[in-house]
């Protein structure tokens, strides 16, 4: 445990409502205390810190001028609510953060009434903002009232779909909201797209230097903000220079670029536009993401995400890696069918580093795509490229998938076109919690007809599969892997391409057969290993495919034994409910087949390690020993003993 800072302050505030009482001195010590006790804190824990750190005077500023939690403030993603969970009442639990049953690593509705809306995924604040603004002019009630709605959207998820969606009706409804564009001219990598582009030109085009000053002065002076002089002037060398904003446009008053670390120009603003906003309002701040910490401002992601570190190095404390990770097995063999193809692309939705996509952009730069945060654009996008002759891998994590899924219904599926979908963290994945979790995409794409479905054991299968899925034309097709690091088994140099809607024996035992849909089966092989000892010799297969199942591994393995267990990483709907199907259709429940599917529970399961949350999963080796003890009718004995 790192010696804790020390924070007069910051130490004097229980809740939001202290600040109201600070002066706006006061204020910016706040600030700069909380800096420290935020970099304190993630030090312990790990995690988002580069985000937190640069929205920590917008936090303060914020919770002194707005009246949380009557007033709603919505963070984008969240994960830089971390500043604000030290501010309202959670500073004592911040050293919990994304542990088992400690706080979560975004707001969490249920954590506490502070968190107004709960995220992880982008670009939803403005939404639910304008959600909260609507329900407060029609009367809704909330036990603590409804104030002003407030969304604080970063740059990069700005550029997703939704967040134009809510603008637009924004602008229509003309409800008083307000929008903190947090721009730090960051992703998670650097941000692409023209947007990224617009929004540099609103603060760095030569007619805007003027501007800035200008606006510093004018606005900062301004008890009126919009008084007419000042707000004419400053309109009028706006519209010189780019014309109305693209935020005025879609009918939001603009105001900025100001700077974010600014204590006195946010304060200024933002109790002028709560004393003067009639309609929807936008603020475009600049900040720094890892602002006020070396070692982020200097990192490469600019300390996106990081582990536990040393404070004074910021040397990060990462356990060493038994095996290369999933993630980067895939680059390495989708590089190499890149290499040997050249209508092999790629496509990621700004996360190049997380899908391991970043070294295939350096090496095949004109065949590889950051669409950024736009999942719906990346599939329908990669489905264009199939459509034009491509072969593309549109690389997404399975969580962030859900948001592209009407796309590969409809623009991939229905029209049989060849993507490749290469989804990553699928199933559990820890720290990030049940926000993050891949739990579905097994039930929504094998229950699309012509989709390929499979899932990767280990790294060896997860190379053919990439082999697989590079041949395969015929329509499109998925692959599934977890987050994290492989087994350690060796990596096949030259894969052979599986066969479609094969399954693989492991180990031919009799009695109860388990047959396992990726990665459950090392956990699969552990409880066979235990069962062993005690003369209980189950038959293992690995079924690859949740889509077209193997029919003929499944009815000669239900032929061959009394009980059949299926396991997956994943909810009802998918691998186990298809094999269930099989069976029904086929009769083989009517001669006394005694069947179980492991699957996920039927809840959101909260962060902990993976381990801890398949163990509440109930899909541990432990688990699976029960189970086959259970269905074999030995539990039952154990248990009324
Ligand atoms: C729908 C969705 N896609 C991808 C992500 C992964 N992701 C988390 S934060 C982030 C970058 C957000 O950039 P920005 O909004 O500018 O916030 P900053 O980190 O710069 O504060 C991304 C891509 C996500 N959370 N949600
Ligand atoms: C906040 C967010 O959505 C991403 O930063 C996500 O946490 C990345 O997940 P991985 O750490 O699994 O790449
Ligand atoms: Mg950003």
């Amino acid at each position: 445990m790192t010696d804790r800072p020390i924070t007069p302050t910051l130490d004097k505030v229980q809740s939001p409502a202290d600040l109201h009482r600070m002066s706006d001195a006061e204020l910016r010590r706040l600030a700069d205390e909380l800096r420290i006790e935020t970099i304190s804190a993630v030090s312990e824990t790990g995690g988002h810190l580069g985000a937190g750190l640069g929205v920590v005077e917008l936090t303060v500023a914020l919770h002194a001028v707005f009246d949380a939690p009557k007033d709603k403030i919505i963070w984008d993603v969240s994960h830089q609510c971390y500043p604000h969970k030290i501010l309202t009442g959670r500073r004592d639990r911040i050293r919990t953060l994304r542990t088992k049953d400690g706080l979560s690593g975004f707001t969490k509705r249920s954590e506490s009434p502070y968190d107004a809306f709960g995220a992880g995924h982008s670009s939803t604040s403005i939404s639910a903002a304008l959600g909260f603004a609507v329900a407060r002019d029609l009367g809704g009630v909330t036990p603590e009232g409804v104030g002003d709605a407030i969304a604080v959207i970063g740059d990069g998820s700005m550029s997703a779909g939704m967040a134009f969606e809510a603008m637009n009706n924004a602008g229509h409804l003309d409800k008083r909201m307000i929008v903190i564009l947090n721009d730090n001219e960051m992703s998670i990598a650097e941000p692409t797209g023209a947007l990224s582009s617009y929004l540099s030109r609103l603060y760095t085009g030569e007619p805007f230097q003027d501007l800035r000053s200008a606006a510093k002065g004018a606005v900062s002076l301004l008890p009126e903000p919009f008084r007419e002089g000042a707000k004419r002037a400053k309109d009028m060398l706006k519209h010189m220079a780019i014309g109305g904003t693209m935020f005025e446009e879609l009918g939001f008053s603009y105001i900025g670029p100001i700077d974010g670390h600014d204590m006195d120009q946010l304060l200024s603003v933002l109790r002028t536009v709560k004393a003067r906003a009639d309609g929807p309002v936008l603020i475009h701040a600049i900040t720094k993401k890892g602002k006020g910490y070396a070692p982020a401002e200097s990192a490469r992601d600019k300390g996106h995400a990081t582990a536990k570190f040393d404070v004074p190095s910021g040397k990060q404390h990462k356990a060493p890696s038994n095996a290369p990770s999933y993630t980067n097995v895939f680059a390495e063999a989708l590089m190499k069918e890149a290499a040997k193809d050249s209508k092999i692309c790629a496509i990621t939705a700004a996360m190049p580093d997380g899908t391991g996509l970043k070294k295939f952009m350096e090496r095949y730069t004109s065949r590889c795509f950051d669409v950024g945060i736009a999942e719906q654009h990346a599939v329908t996008f990669s489905a264009g490229l199939a459509a034009g002759g491509m072969k593309p891998f549109c690389a997404i994590y399975s969580t962030f998938l859900q948001r592209g899924y009407d796309q590969v219904v409809h623009d991939v599926a229905i029209q049989r076109l060849p993507v490749r979908f290469a989804i990553d963290r699928a199933g559990l994945v820890g720290s990030d919690g049940a926000t993050h979790a891949g739990s579905y995409d097994i039930a929504f794409m094998a229950n699309l007809p012509g989709m390929v479905v499979m899932a990767a054991a280990d790294e060896a299968e997860l190379t053919r599969m990439v082999v697989t899925a590079a041949q395969h034309d015929e329509g499109p097709i998925a692959f599934r892997f977890p987050r994290g690091e492989g087994v350690g088994v060796e990596i096949p140099e030259n894969a052979e391409p599986l066969e479609i809607g094969k399954g693989r024996m492991i180990v031919e035992g009799s009695g109860v057969a388990i047959l396992s849909f990726g990665t459950r089966l090392q956990e699969v092989m552990q409880a066979v290993e235990v069962l062993n000892a005690k003369g209980i010799t189950p038959t293992v297969a690995d079924a690859r495919f949740a889509k077209p199942l193997d029919r003929d591994l499944i009815l000669d393995l239900v032929a061959k034994h009394d009980a059949l267990i299926t396991i997956e990483e994943g909810a009802v709907g998918g691998f186990g409910s298809h094999v269930a199907q099989l069976l029904a259709d086929e009769g083989v429940f009517d001669h006394g087949l005694k069947f179980r599917s492991m699957v996920l529970p039927d809840t959101f399961i909260d962060h902990a390690s993976p381990r801890d949350m398949y163990a509440t999963a109930s899909l541990n080796a432990e688990d699976i020993e029960t189970k086959v003890l259970e269905v074999l009718g030995v539990a039952s004995v154990a248990k009324r003993a």
